[in-house]
């Protein structure tokens, strides 16, 4: 109910706000910041309804950054984020404010959108004592807006409704306020309505940040305990940790102890993020900045991990529940002898994105690597382009499947179930909230896309485990010429396997280059073959269009055709192209 929530809008709005010095963005003495002049916060929203923009308004009103038309996303650090456009790591930014004539520390943390990411909102969330929800005042209250809303209601945060896009043609902001009073009980003069492209409104979101956010409640005299809640890895410097002080200070030269290992560490750095790395050689308690201390090895700074000072043991923080993989792929090297270099390559991708589980695996035709957990497809993918993008790595991943239970016995039990409805929630009068249960095998892949394109991106989705049922699943193997295909093995429903096959078969015979030979493509189960297609024979003369004697046109032709063959995998003598695997399986829902 809206009584238990803390924190309520007043209604008046001051107006003198002042700018921030010059001295404090250049040295910050963050011993002038009192707990009580701290605002720990959050932005969550669902997908697209503008939490990267509002986050360069606030760093620009903050004097955080400068205001420039190219301030787009300042906080999506990643190529990828920036390539795909969406946040995937949460990123922190320490802005100084002055309002009302009193300096004030707003440590605001971005977080992910996505469905898959949600991992990232509830680490981010820990670390903070309220949120800006923002909701796009076209859209209204979408899936991932229900999700995040109770992540933030649960850990008794203030939360400030925020809808943004009043911009917009269609906006239609008083209807979003309905939609808010409804389903989260917050009454409608504290929405704030404001565009995040344009700035109209956004002073109005620091004010309110200042006045309905608790200060965190920490102790400064006590000994330090201090969070880590996200950790980098620079090559130069090693692990840097993100960490929120609960207790005490934290200052250059001091000795601390890693709850987690035991081991004992000098801290060389520490500073805020303004939004870049800024050393401040003091922390604390209530502040959240970064820390560097030799941590050489990326198992050593575990997200969750207590920092305290030597030879002042506390009662550890509790840390985080470990994220639940969804699904999961094997990874390989495309070369055995690059090995080691994916090695280190996954820990260190893997100590900045701890949600991804790795064990050791091995397969006849793939050599030595390793069983990857994911949260989701769209994690799956990113993770594989970080590893290209940031550690040049090149790999071949299998085709993603869900975990099962096998019950070793003769007797199956209860026939698969597909979705079954759970509940109704009318939202207003075109929007209603469904609740179903489903195989998750059956979302996987691109239910989520299917679901965009049949509602033409109206609907919205998130899910969460419900745990294991029975279910006639069958092993299904994918042959070129009699050859098993080890990255196309998947598990099928009994009744959708001759459909499954035979889409797979027909996506292979698209997507496989013809070559000298045919090709057979079958599906089988056990001996039985479900699906047959078949490549005819071909043979593709690059050199064909260059007649005439232009002997480097040629060499080019022929380089370029031998980097496209290390991007080959070969089954038998069959030359597959590396990312062949995941075009098939995207068809495969589609049946
Ligand atoms: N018209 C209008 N467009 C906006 C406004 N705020 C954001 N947008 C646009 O909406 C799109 C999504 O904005 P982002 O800030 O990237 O959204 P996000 O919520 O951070 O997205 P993720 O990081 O992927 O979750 C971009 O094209 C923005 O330019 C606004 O106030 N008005």
């Amino acid at each position: 109910t809206g009584a238990a929530r803390p924190g309520a809008a007043t209604n008046s709005w001051p107006t003198d706000r002042l700018f921030c010095s010059a001295e404090l963005k250049e040295k910050p003495d963050m011993s002038k910041f009192l707990v009580e002049d701290i605002r720990n916060f959050s932005i969550i929203a669902h997908v697209d309804h503008g939490k990267s923009t509002l986050a360069d308004r606030l760093l620009e009103l903050t004097g955080t950054i400068d205001k420039t038309k190219n301030n787009k996303q300042v906080l999506d650090k990643l190529q990828v984020e920036r390539e795909r456009g969406i946040t995937v790591k949460a990123q922190t930014a320490s802005l100084f404010y002055s309002f009302q004539g009193k300096q004030y520390l707003l440590n605001l943390i971005d977080t992910p959108g996505h469905v898959d990411f949600s991992y990232e909102v509830s680490r981010s969330l820990s670390a903070c004592q309220g949120v800006l929800l923002v909701i796009d005042a076209n859209e209204g209250i979408q899936a991932q807006t229900v999700a995040n809303f109770f992540l933030a209601f649960e850990a008794q945060l203030t939360v400030i409704p925020v809808i943004n896009k009043i911009d917009l043609k269609n906006a239609d902001p008083d209807m979003v306020e309905k939609q808010i009073e409804k389903v989260f009980d917050i009454p409608s003069d504290e929405c704030i309505k404001i565009s995040a492209k344009l700035g109209t409104n956004v002073e109005s979101v620091l004010q309110a940040v200042i006045e309905r956010i608790p200060p965190p409640k920490v102790h400064r005299k006590n000994p330090l305990r201090a969070l880590v809640f996200d950790s980098t890895f620079d090559q130069y410097r090693g692990v840097i940790a993100n960490v929120a002080l609960f207790d005490g200070v934290v200052s250059k030269g001091d000795k601390i102890v890693s709850a987690h290992n035991q081991k004992t560490y000098e801290v060389n750095e520490v500073g805020v993020l303004n939004p870049n790395e800024k050393s401040t050689h003091k922390l604390y308690a209530g502040q959240v900045g970064y820390l560097i201390a030799g941590m050489k090895d990326v198992t050593e700074a575990q997200i969750g991990d207590t920092l305290y000072l030597h030879n002042h043991p506390v009662e550890p923080l509790p840390g985080f529940k470990s994220a639940k993989p969804m699904v999961f792929a094997g990874m390989y090297p495309v070369d055995q002898s690059e090995y080691n270099n994916l090695k280190s390559a996954i820990e260190k991708l893997t100590l900045n994105d701890s949600s991804v589980t790795v064990h050791r695996d091995s397969s006849l035709a793939l050599g030595a690597g390793w069983r990857l957990g994911f949260l989701g497809l769209l994690h799956m993918e990113v993770f594989n382009q970080r590893l290209e993008q940031e550690y040049n790595a090149a790999v071949i991943l299998t085709t993603p499947t869900v975990p099962y239970k096998a019950v070793l016995s003769s007797a199956k039990l209860i026939k698969a179930r597909r979705a079954v409805q759970q509940n109704m929630m009318f939202i207003d009068q075109s929007r209603v909230m469904l609740k179903y249960l489903f195989p998750l095998n059956e979302i996987v892949v691109d239910f989520y896309d299917s679901l965009k394109s049949l509602s033409s991106g109206y609907a919205s989705f998130d899910y969460e485990d419900a745990g294991y049922q029975t279910a006639e699943l069958v092993k299904m193997d994918i042959l070129l010429n009699g050859n098993i295909v080890e990255e196309l093995v998947t598990i099928v429903h009994k009744d959708k396997a001759h459909t499954v096959g035979k889409t797979i078969c027909e996506r292979l015979k698209d997507t496989l280059p013809r070559q000298l030979f045919e090709i057979a493509i079958q599906a089988a189960i056990g001996s039985k073959i479900v699906a047959r297609e078949t490549v005819k024979p071909y043979r593709k003369n690059v050199l064909a269009k260059c007649y005439g004697g232009d002997i480097t046109r040629k060499m080019k032709l022929l380089k370029r055709q031998a980097e496209g063959k290390k991007r080959m995998r070969k089954i038998g003598n069959i030359e597959v192209p590396k990312d062949a695997f995941i075009k098939v399986l995207k068809t495969q829902t589609n049946k």
